[in-house]
Parts: structure tokens; C-alpha cells; sequence
């Protein structure tokens, strides 16, 4: 079960119809037969039990059967899945190993795994969909450097959050490049707004209902510059899991329907080369992750 936004805010399901790729507005379909509740926004489903989404992509396979408030996927304009979070997206920094020492000489820290998840937000208005340009924003920075991540998307709001539930609170998965200027990231110390400029957030392009994503040791992150690999791991390499970051986010801060959580970046950033290979205006951007597809954009 895929879901996504689509222009207008509409909810959309992403639906494989004989080797072709469909997109159900399921905002239409479900006025078209009368049915309540009315889904409006992705936003506003992630909070739905099993049963719910389950009836919904029920709908969407009705609607594609008869034709109605479905168009092919190369037709749709889809844009970020969430496109105004509630509050800033939660971020895990230095969460695969290779990334903490590849990092660790530019900007003088440790290359050790970490002791506790580094934590840190990006601003809500960062956020873009596929497609959309990555500003260069070259008045501000001169390194400006891309980062491919498994995103989560939290359903069922919960506090305290045991490891062993941690799971359970999550509606779904999806990509997100996590674009960073490392200039001002080592200027500001603080991490926040070399993280937080308009546009440094691209998401998307789907997000995949947890009943049917791959397990952890089967989802591979990718990241290609311009067709050049960049960045590839299997999720399993991340050094604080799933369950320890849902179960660490939540220990005395409550966590919401609709919060999304950056998982970390592997390996392979542009910082971490020498020299380094930072964006540039026209390079284009694909961050994939297994189960979710690929999330494209150019930098402008
Ligand atoms: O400033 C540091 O110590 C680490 C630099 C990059 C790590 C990072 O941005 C991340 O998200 O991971």
C-alpha cells in the first residue's frame, strides 16, 4: 500500500495495474461513492487503524477497476508526501559509522560511533517534493552536500514508547535527502540551519504503509549524483535501530501523528571525498530506498 500527495493536497494511492504504474485520487473517489470519513490529505490518514487503511486501498482498487479518478503515474504532478509537517522533521545525525568517520577529520570531531543518538531538526518550510529544484542557495554556502535517508512517519502518537512497540507507532516509510551546507554547519555549530534553508528537504515521492515495507536487513539507501553512486547501506548498518530511536525520541516527549524521523545517512556524502564532490547548479539528485522507489531533483 502506497500513498502520496498529489497538487492539490489530494490524497492519492500508487497502485501497480498490469506492469503500468496508476495514481487513485482517493480524495475523489471517495466523494464519487459517497463514503465517510472523506480521506482529504495523507496528513490526516496516518493516524487510521490497519482497518481503515486497509478499506481505503479497498477504494483504490474499485476506483481502478472501474476507471474512475485514476490517471497514469507519468501524468501526475506528485509533491511531498507531507508537505507542511506540523513541527520540524526529527533527524539522526552520524548513524551509520562509515558516515561518522568519513565526516570526522572536516569537521574536527570524533570518528567513533556515537553514544547516544545525535539529535537535531530541520525546519518545517525545508521541506519539497520530487521533482522540485534544490536551491543552490549560493549567496550562503559554497558546500553545499546531499544526504539520502530512510525516513518514518509516525502514526499513533505515544510517550515512553518501549522498544519492543516501537514499531507499531509507525504508519509508514519514505526518502528523504537530508541537504546540507557544511559551511554553515560548522560556522552555526549548532546544526539547525545549515540543515533548515528553503528546499533542503526533498521527500517523497510515496509513502509505503508498514504492513508492506521490506525488513530493515532488506532496505538498501542510495544516493546517485548525475548517475555516479554515491552513497549505498543496508539499513541494517545503522548504529542506533529503529526501535532505539522511536524508544529514545519518546522517552518524556511525546510523539505525534504525522512527526517525521530522518534515520541518518550512510557513507559516501560529498564531504566525506577527497577532494570533496559538493553539489552544484544542475547536478541532479536520486535518493532511493528499497520499497519506497526514488526521489529525484536538480539543484538550481
Ligand atoms: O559536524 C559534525 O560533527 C558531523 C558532520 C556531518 C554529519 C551530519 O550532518 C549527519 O547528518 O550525519
Amino acid at each position: 500500500m502506497k500513498f502520496l500527495t498529489l497538487e492539490q493536497g489530494q490524497l492519492g494511492a500508487l497502485i501497480e495495474d498490469e506492469g503500468q504504474q496508476q495514481v487513485v485520487d482517493l480524495t475523489a473517489a471517495a466523494k464519487l461513492f459517497e463514503l465517510e470519513p472523506l480521506p482529504m490529505t495523507l496528513a490526516e490518514i496516518v493516524g487510521w487503524t490497519d482497518e481503515q487503511v486497509a478499506a481505503l486501498w479497498g477504494l483504490a482498487q474499485v476506483a481502478l477497476d472501474k476507471g474512475v479518478s485514476c490517471r497514469a503515474y507519468s501524468e501526475v504532478k506528485v509533491i511531498a508526501p507531507i508537505p507542511q509537517p506540523r513541527r520540524n522533521i526529527l533527524c539522526l545525525g552520524k548513524n551509520y559509522l562509515d558516515h561518522a568517520k568519513e565526516v570526522a577529520e572536516k569537521m574536527q570531531a570524533s570518528s567513533d560511533a556515537p553514544e547516544h543518538p545525535i539529535i537535531f531538526t530541520k525546519a518545517t518550510t525545508s521541506v519539497i517534493g520530487p521533482g522540485d529544484d534544490i536551491p543552490a542557495h549560493a549567496e550562503l554556502t559554497r558546500k553545499l552536500d546531499y544526504e539520502a535517508e530512510l525516513a518514518l512517519i509516525i502514526g499513533k502518537e505515544g510517550r515512553d514508547i518501549p522498544e519492543e512497540q516501537a514499531l507499531d507507532h509507525v504508519f509508514g516509510y519514505t526518502a528523504i535527502n537530508d541537504v546540507s551546507a557544511r559551511d554553515l554547519q560548522k560556522d552555526h555549530v549548532q546544526w539547525f540551519r545549515a540543515k533548515s534553508l528553503d528546499g533542503f528537504a526533498p521527500m517523497g515521492p510515496v509513502v509505503v504503509h508498514r504492513s508492506v515495507m521490506p525488513e530493515p536487513k532488506d532496505i538498501q539507501v542510495s544516493c546517485h549524483i548525475n548517475g555516479e553512486q554515491r552513497q549505498c547501506a543496508n539499513l541494517d548498518q545503522l548504529i542506533f535501530d529503529l526501535p532505539t530511536i522511536i524508544a529514545t525520541l519518546s522517552k518524556g516527549m511525546t510523539l505525534l501523528p504525522g512527526d517525521i524521523i530522518a534515520t541518518g545517512t550512510p557513507a559516501g556524502v560529498g564531504m566525506g571525498f577527497r577532494p570533496s564532490k559538493y553539489l552544484k547548479s544542475g547536478d541532479e539528485v536520486v535518493v532511493s530506498v528499497s520499497g519506497v522507489g526514488s526521489l529525484t531533483n536538480r539543484v538550481v
